[in-house]
Parts: C-alpha cells; structure tokens; sequence
C-alpha cells in the first residue's frame, strides 16, 4: 500500500530471506522422507512509525520470522508439499500479527532425491539431483490467494531435429540457415493456479507435488517428442510455445504458465593450420559448447478466462 510521506510517495515491506530448513518425516515401516527448504518471507504490514518515527511498536522482528519457519516445520507432523506449507505459514502472518495485511512467502526445493541401491529404493538415502522446484503465495488479510509454482535449472539438449531459418538477413547478419543443430537450454518455468482463496485449495496434500511432477514431464516431452522420431523444432520461440500451450491445455487448473529459455549454443568447430588447409571440418559432429554469450526467449501465456 502506498502512503503520502513528506509529500513523497512511499511503500515497504520486510521480511527475512533464505531461511534454511531440513525436515525429516519417518512412516510406521521404517521409511524417511527428506525435504530441504529454503524460505523467504516478505510482510507488507502497517508498521510506518518505525521508518518515520523510531517506534517499533508494530514491527515484527525478522528474527521472529525465521524462528516461525522452523515452529511451524516442527508442527507439520505429517508430510506436506512446500506449496502447502508457505500457504500455511503467510496464513499464520497475516490471522497472528494485527498489523500484517499481506504475506508473500517463497521456497525453493533443494533436489533431494531418493537413493537406488541395486535397483532397490534406499530407506533413509538421498542424492543431489539437478533441477529445482519453486513457489510463491501471496495471502492477503481480505483472502485474497495466489500461489505460483515453478522449476529452475531445468538443462535439456538434443542432438538433432532443430533448426533455424528464414530469419532477417542484412548487412550484419552472419548466421547461416540451418536445419540440423544442437538445442540446448536450461528452463526456467513458472505458473499460477487458479485457486484465489484458502478454501479453494484441494485437500489431497500430495496435489501441488504431483502437479509440479505432471507439469515437467509435459515440458521435457514436449520439448523431445517421441523417444525415436523426437520432434522437429524450427526455433527455440516456436518450442517454447507448444510447451507452454501443452501445459495450459493439459491442466485446467493452471491459469497461466511463463517460460524463460536461454539459446545455449553449441559452435560448430572448423579449424584450418596457418596454411589455411583444414584440420577439423564440421560435420555436424564436433562443437564448441559456450555458456555465454545465448540467445534469451521467454514468453508467458494465460488464459482469458483464469477461472476454472
Ligand atoms: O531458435 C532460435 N531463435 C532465435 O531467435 C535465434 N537467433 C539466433 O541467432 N539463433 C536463434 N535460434
């Protein structure tokens, strides 16, 4: 909320960032389940006196707040997605603080995964995958729900079926048209559920996780196509779309999906000797992998009616 100050338009929140949390739950047969969390916490509360006045009085300490995180992990006695716990922590800031009219709670998911012995699930084992899992809630006092997921890190690369053409040609234009490259990226996704109140949330507390798990295999499948034709890619745009139009047509429960997917080039290596005779010639076989600089595609999609 803005206020009028000193004749200068003034807002703020605050929070505490990156709250480190473990949680261990153990099943009657011996089982563990592990998740790792990193929380952050942002308030937008009514506590002005304290910038303009020294008065504290309605600021809740950010110690306070991290304190929180690790109270409420210990009270979830049974395993919850981190969607429904930072549903349950913004809904404890803005019913327990008088002064707090919107929480904006983010979590990123370390990949911990369970481990494979001899082809057999460890008990108690977990190992470091690679892409992570995200989310956002932002509660407000009226009601007012809105929660987004997301996946970072997500690295795909095919060797084949991708190309690009027709593009501008001009005075600057060196890229050469071509229907056979490497398409490498690392996705970035992020899409809101259509729940815009508390009681709108389904009860199964697996739902927001099996989502997370639906949403990315529609993206890896889409982005590869079958596993022995694959699918022909005619620019990272063109992908992009089809992923993202796959997931709004796949779950209705999604209003809207944002994708962010850097072009991460693979050169085709030619080298000559200083007699400009050829030592390596490319045949779609030898490449220099860069990191930077890529190309930088991102696009979101939504509906128009958000509603299910
Ligand atoms: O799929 C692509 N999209 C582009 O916009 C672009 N630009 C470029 O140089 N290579 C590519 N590839």
């Amino acid at each position: 909320m803005a206020r009028n100050l000193d004749g200068f338009n003034f807002e703020q929140r605050h929070g505490k960032d990156r709250v480190r949390v473990g949680r261990v739950w153990r099943n009657k047969d011996g089982r563990h389940f592990f998740v790792e969390w990193s929380v952050s916490i942002s308030l937008l509360s009514d506590c002005v006196a304290a910038y303009v006045r020294d008065d504290n009085s309605d600021v809740v300490a950010t110690d306070t707040m991290k304190n929180t995180v690790y109270v409420k992990a210990k009270e979830c006695s049974e395993q919850l997605s981190m969607e429904d716990f930072a549903i349950l922590l913004a809904k404890h800031f803005i019913s327990f603080y008088h002064p707090v009219t919107s929480a904006i709670i983010k979590i990123v998911e370390k990949p911990w995964e369970r481990i494979y012995i001899d082809g057999q699930q460890h008990e108690h084992g977990f190992k470091l995958g690679s892409e992570k899992h995200t989310t956002e809630v932002i509660l407000k006092k009226s009601g007012t729900l809105q929660v987004t997921s997301g996946i970072e890190g997500l690295a795909l690369l095919k060797t084949t079926k991708s190309g690009f053409e027709g593009f501008i040609r001009d005075v600057y234009t060196a890229l050469p048209e071509t229907q056979e490259r490497v398409l490498a990226t690392e996705v970035t996704a992020s899409w809101r559920y259509s729940y815009e109140s508390l009681s709108s949330i389904p009860p199964n507390p697996h739902c927001f996780t099996e989502r997370y798990l639906d949403v990315k295999k529609v993206l890896v499948d889409t982005f590869y196509g079958p596993p022995t034709q694959g699918v022909y890619s005619p620019s990272v745009q063109s992908t992009l779309y089809q992923m993202a139009r796959n997931v709004l047509n796949r779950f209705l429960d999604i209003s809207s999906v944002e994708l962010k997917m850097p072009n991460i080039h693979f050169l085709p290596v030619n080298l000559k000797n200083k007699d400009n005779e050829t030592i390596v010639k490319f045949a779609d076989d030898v490449y220099l992998p860069t990191d930077e600089p890529h190309g930088s595609i991102q696009a979101s999609l939504s509906r128009f009616w958000s509603k299910m």
